[in-house]
């Protein structure tokens, strides 16, 4: 591959707007995970996608919201980190005419750094031509944008348009990352995201946050075969028993369909084993936190 332009872009965005979902449309991957269910990023996801002359390396970020406990002031920590560096940050919002508050926020925070910013509108198609323009115009009376473009990452309009516009921001020079790569999370710990992921799907509102998954093994057979041993910590005993289900029936139904997106990703049979066990309060406890890979740097 002749790649001679390689750059840094982050998205950013408040919780549950598509950073996630984009990011995978970028990439034709899926390495982010995604839910219907706000604050689902822990971590900052890196995906690299080589295309033409072109790499573009893309930072997910979680989204950006208030600290409640430690783990969502590492998250916060995480989103302040990756706004500085880059080479552009698209910032990825609803269609919606109004800057929220947590908009303003961004745009304020990418302005004092002077980093390109590209408006990205995302789920345009939940709205009508009209509409999206007026979320256009209100924009940008709010700043000056290098470029807006309205995509729908779910069903991938405006992707390749995005791709193109980013494409001016990536500076000449040697590539970032090697060509086979696509990401820079560890295998495992996105196999322990895909579960996580399945939890969020298939549980409550509250259990799922009070959840971390640790993957204890993570090994491959001679012949191909990937066998995964995966630790669901859970803060109360209460959650321990609804997150097994009767006759452990949840804990089959969420481990069966984390089983075949983890066989989809890593392109090979797998063999998963769950446990579940209580660790109260993990999510004030920073060394815990780092235990199980949210990455402290
Ligand atoms: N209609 C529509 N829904 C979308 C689109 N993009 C994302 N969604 C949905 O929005 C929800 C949130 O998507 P995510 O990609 O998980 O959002 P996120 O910004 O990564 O969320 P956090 O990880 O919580 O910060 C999911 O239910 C997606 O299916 C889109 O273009 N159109």
């Amino acid at each position: 591959m002749n790649l001679t332009k390689s750059g840094m872009i982050s998205i950013v965005g408040r919780p549950n707007v598509g950073k996630s979902t984009l990011t995978n449309a970028l990439v034709g991957e899926k390495i982010a995970i995604v839910t219907n269910k706000p604050q689902t990023t822990r971590n900052r996801i890196c995906a690299v996608l080589n295309r033409g002359e072109c790499q573009y390396v893309f930072m997910d970020t979680p989204g950006l919201h208030k600290a409640r406990t430690r783990l969502g002031e590492y998250m916060v920590g995480v989103v302040k980190e990756s706004v500085a560096d880059v080479d552009a940050v698209m910032l990825l919002i609803e269609p919606i005419p109004h800057v929220g508050g947590p908009e303003a926020e961004l745009i304020a925070r990418i302005r004092a750094l002077g980093v390109p910013v590209v408006l990205v509108i995302n789920k345009i198609d939940t709205v009508k031509k009209e509409e999206l323009l007026t979320v256009m115009q209100v924009y940008q009376a709010e700043c000056d944008f290098q470029a807006i473009v309205p995509i729908s990452a779910k069903n991938g309009d405006g992707v390749e348009e995005l791709l193109n516009v980013l494409a001016a921001f990536l500076p000449e020079g040697p590539q970032l990352f090697p060509d086979d790569m696509i990401t820079d999370q560890p295998e495992r710990q996105v196999c322990a995201e895909i579960i996580r992921e399945k939890l969020l799907l298939c549980l409550d509102k509250e259990i799922p946050h009070g959840t971390a998954v640790e993957l204890s093994k993570f090994s491959e057979r001679e012949n191909g075969i990937i066998d995964i041993d995966a630790t669901i910590y859970c803060e109360k005993a209460s959650h321990k028993g609804i997150i097994i289900g009767k006759n452990g029936a949840m804990l089959k139904k969420i481990s069966t369909l984390a089983r075949k997106d983890i066989e989809a990703f890593m392109g090979a049979k797998v063999f998963l084993e769950t446990w579940v066990k209580v660790k109260e309060n993990w999510r004030d406890n920073l060394n815990f936190i780092r235990d199980v890979g949210y990455r402290d740097e």
